[in-house]
């Protein structure tokens, strides 16, 4: 949709028909909903300013892009957001020309602006990379990587920084307290009335002239800025609800020619009174209704993230020595009822997963017992850190990585597949699973015993609860669940163990069922005894295959020169796994039990 010829009016009149819309999608289908309402006008004013189809518009995170699918030809198909087959909930190239980058993953959009501007001089190209960036997300390392050298190069970036003083949860940090002291400053009033006095004394010939005369106007008004001491030009605070002025604010910072920060103040959930100012809640929501925001719940059984969360709460009351951290993402992995009641053991060390690991490496050293509670897809962030800070000094890190396994409706940046490929050759790392709550309770307590990193993981969602009885873990040790007569064994991992048994029951053979609970160190014993009996093994995991269980599996038989095993794999294949329900994901990828067995067969 071309904005560009349209009247204050008109926009103000679109951004109304765009929230509406969004919040219409939104309540009945779900997804990401308070940051992308407070973004409506600052995604116009990208639009009337920039050319989406030639200007790279960088959104961080890109939670908050749904205004900008709604003026790039996705209006109606809007409709599928998130649902498999359908709109992606974050941008996507392959989905619109106007979708620059992938992102799901936060604060890449400054490197990313970086090196499309350096792309573009070189190539003597006339486009301007813009970025929209919230103030959570200035959090992390990235951003002051990016900025530190685009403040040297000096490349004409425009940076909108969309400051609703939230990330999920509350901000964390000495970066978000600044960026409040900027928000409470009246520097654009003072910018913006020079500017105008002296654009009218002065003939507003040419944007060079007019820019460079700003340059000077700014360096009166804009003492101390953080930014300014980096070399980067910072405009704000705006109102970043008030299209007009948002409008002037991105001109003037295109035509400065530039790094440029405009420093917006936006209203979290702005335009559904329920969700504005409102954190946690509102960020991403499942269907709800609209005239009272009440959610349409379905009865669901307790997630793994809750029996985590409890089953951590009992174990820090016993040992005081366990401490813990997330990166931003409190209430996600259930890591928030620890902090506030243990808050100088548990910390939210704000979106900083690479910092998260290393600090909870120095704790260890000093005696004691971290439990890093993080999300698969975020903890590959921390991989050098894990490396190096971690396993290099064997500290006995825990890492809870939550969302293993198919996420469902972020899709491709967020599924938890890759952790066990990733770690699982790092020495001194002990990678085990939980089959069910009781499991995973137990699994949190025998990492506390462990003198070694380990990582446990479990899925978003609940675990289905199993008949058979648990027992504690033992290093390195699997456990048979069921003996069967037939020549098949199935062997599951975590979750994966479910999916060995729901398959198993809908095969007319009696199928042994193995529980490996450890990849690392894995059971050598029990697999080469199990070799002598059954000699076709099918592997259940919610991981990639490559680097996965059965890779694991196979080097254990190949070393043992066990060649007599057929090993069927039921892992991930080698492609990024789209979005969409869970269900439907894993139907799409042929994995449940009824397909499954209709494989086997
Ligand atoms: C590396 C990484 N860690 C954590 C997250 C989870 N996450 C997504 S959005 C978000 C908050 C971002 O806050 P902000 O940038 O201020 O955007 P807002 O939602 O307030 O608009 C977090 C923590 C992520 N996407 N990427
Ligand atoms: C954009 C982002 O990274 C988060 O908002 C994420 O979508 C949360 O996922 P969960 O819903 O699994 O907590
Ligand atoms: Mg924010």
């Amino acid at each position: 949709m071309d904005i560009k010829d349209k009247s204050l009016k008109e926009l103000e009149t679109l951004s109304q028909e765009i929230r509406d819309r969004i919040i219409d999608v939104v309540s009945r289908k779900g997804g990401h909903f308070s940051s992308t309402l407070g973004a409506v006008e600052l995604t116009l004013g990208m639009h009337y300013v920039f050319d989406a189809y030639s200007d790279p518009f960088i959104f961080d995170v890109s939670h908050q892009c749904y205004p900008h699918k709604l003026l790039t030809g996705r209006w109606e198909e809007f409709e599928t957001v998130r649902q498999f087959g359908g709109l992606s909930g974050f941008t996507k190239p392959k989905e619109s020309p106007a979708d620059y980058f992938v992102a799901g993953h936060s604060s890449t959009s400054i490197s990313l602006a970086v090196g499309a501007a350096k792309a573009i001089e070189l190539k003597k190209e006339n486009r301007v990379p813009i970025v929209m960036i919230g103030d959570g997300s200035m959090t992390a390392g990235m951003v002051y990587e990016a900025l530190n050298e685009l403040g040297d190069l000096k490349l004409p970036v425009v940076i909108i920084l969309n400051d609703n003083e939230m990330s999920i949860a509350k901000p964390i940090g000495a970066i978000s307290k600044y960026l409040s002291k900027l928000l409470a400053g009246k520097y654009y009033q003072g910018f913006k009335a020079k500017v105008d006095k002296f654009i009218k004394k002065n003939m507003p010939e040419g944007t060079t002239y007019i820019a460079k005369r700003m340059e000077e106007a700014m360096k009166l008004i804009t003492p101390g800025i953080l930014f300014e001491e980096m070399g980067i030009d910072y405009i704000g605070p705006i109102d970043g609800h008030d299209i007009a002025e948002i409008i002037d604010t991105l001109q003037i910072a295109k035509a400065m020619g530039k790094p440029v920060i405009v420093h917006a103040r936006t209203v979290k959930g702005k335009g559904y009174k329920i969700a504005e100012g409102q954190h946690e809640h509102w960020h991403g929501v499942g269907p709800f209704n609209v005239e009272d925001g009440a959610f349409v719940k379905k009865e669901a059984p307790k997630a793994a993230t809750a029996v985590f969360a409890d089953a951590l709460c009992e174990l820090a009351q016993k040992y005081e020595n366990i401490v813990g951290v997330t990166a931003a993402m409190p209430s996600g992995t259930g890591i928030n009822k620890l902090i506030d009641k243990y808050p100088n053991r548990f910390w939210d060390v704000a979106i900083a997963e690479q910092h998260a690991v290393t600090s909870m490496a120095a704790m260890a050293k000093e005696g004691f017992k971290p439990y890093i509670t993080i999300y698969s897809t975020f903890l590959q962030r921390g991989f050098d850190q894990i490396i190096h800070d971690v396993c290099l000094m064997n500290l006995p890190v825990v890492f809870a990585m939550d969302r293993a396994g198919i996420v469902g409706n972020d899709g491709e940046t967020h599924q938890g597949a890759f952790d066990i490929s990733y770690l699982r050759f790092i020495p001194n790392m002990i990678l085990f699973a939980p089959r069910d709550d009781k499991t995973l309770e137990l699994g949190l307590e025998f990492a506390y015993t462990l003198n070694s990193p380990s990582a446990i993981r479990y899925p978003r969602g609940a675990f289905k609860q199993l008949s058979y009885p648990s027992t504690q873990f033992e290093l390195g040790k699997a456990e048979l669940l069921k003996e069967g007569t037939s020549n098949k064994l199935f062997i599951g991992y975590g979750a994966g163990v479910t999916r060995a048994i729901d398959t198993e029951i809908l095969h007319e053979d009696d199928i042994t069922i193995l529980d490996l609970r450890f990849v690392k160190p894995i059971d050598k014993e029990m697999l080469i005894n199990l070799s002598k009996k059954y000699d076709t093994w099918y592997i259940f995991s919610d991981s990639q295959k490559q680097g996965g269980v059965s890779s694991a599996i196979l080097e254990v038989l190949n070393e043992e020169k066990i060649f007599n095993i057929e090993i069927i794999s039921f892992e991930y294949e080698d492609s990024f796994i789209e979005h969409g329900d869970t269900k439907d994901v894993e139907k799409h990828l042929q994995i449940l039990p009824e397909q499954l067995i209709k494989k086997i067969k």
